[in-house]
């Protein structure tokens, strides 16, 4: 069965009393969510301590942004998988193309993390997305296909999720169209081995758009950037509408 997950990612945003005041506005609106869709945060490594304890009961999933392949060791600035469990974390982001491109991630690596990730229980959010050049020069497919390839060898396609964010289309209010978003994700879904993995799709995904993107058959949930900060617009995103004409 391919779940809905829709993940906020704080990205380097929000310190400990900015996350209670989240909390405090974004909680009640959960009432509303119906049940089978999976909610998950992925603030900053320092707010998941915090979280872990105020979240505790609630059906709020827990994410971190990044993890390490190692379970420990000399590798100053970076976080373990069982440093993530231990605070009841369940997701974590990885290949974001933010890591990609500013902090040296390559395929290699990201491959490594999937599987460290996966070793300790964590369910992956593997980004993959090309850039506007990229898309520009009909290499969309050919660039996703390259990332799925390299990235996926060796790791478990039953406890995954795959974001396909489409790197022009993140924080530029320059949304995907969603049959567009829903095509290059159905192409995804043909290049994995399992039917049930969930895809998401990433990129100004806002309050007026989340309808139309969750009305597509491809898509199984989104990976919010800006509009998971605020708790109204996060909770129109999480409490969608199905019947978006
Ligand atoms: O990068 C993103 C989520 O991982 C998307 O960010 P925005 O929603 O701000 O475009």
């Amino acid at each position: 069965m391919r779940k809905i997950v829709i993940a906020g990612n704080w990205k380097m945003f929000k310190t400990q009393a900015e996350t209670q005041d989240f909390l405090q506005g974004f909680l009640p609106h959960l009432e509303e969510t119906p049940p089978e869709r999976e909610v998950v945060l992925c603030p900053p490594f320092t707010n998941l301590n915090v979280l872990s304890k105020s979240l505790h009961g609630s059906r709020i999933q827990l994410g971190a942004q990044n993890v390490h392949w190692e379970e420990n060791g000399a590798y100053t600035g970076e976080i373990s998988a069982p440093m993530l469990t231990e605070l009841s974390v369940r997701f974590v982001i990885v290949g974001h193309s933010e890591r990609r491109q500013y902090f040296g991630e390559t395929d290699a690596t990201v491959n490594l993390r999937l599987k460290a990730a996966q070793k300790y229980g964590l369910t992956p959010i593997l980004c993959v997305g090309e850039t506007k050049e990229q898309r520009d020069a009909g290499e969309t497919e050919s660039l996703i296909t390259s990332q799925l390839d390299k990235d996926l060898i060796d790791v478990d396609q039953n406890s995954l999720v795959i974001a396909y964010e489409p790197i022009w289309a993140i924080g530029t209010g320059d949304t995907c169209e969603a049959q567009e978003a829903n095509r290059v994700i159905g192409l995804i879904r043909s290049q994995l081995n399992n039917p049930h993995v969930s895809i998401q799709y990433g990129g100004s995904v806002k309050p007026n758009n989340i309808d139309e993107i969750m009305a597509q058959p491809e898509i199984d949930g989104a990976l919010v950037g800006g509009a998971s900060l605020e708790p109204a617009s996060f909770a129109r995103i999480v409490n969608y509408k199905v019947n978006y004409k």
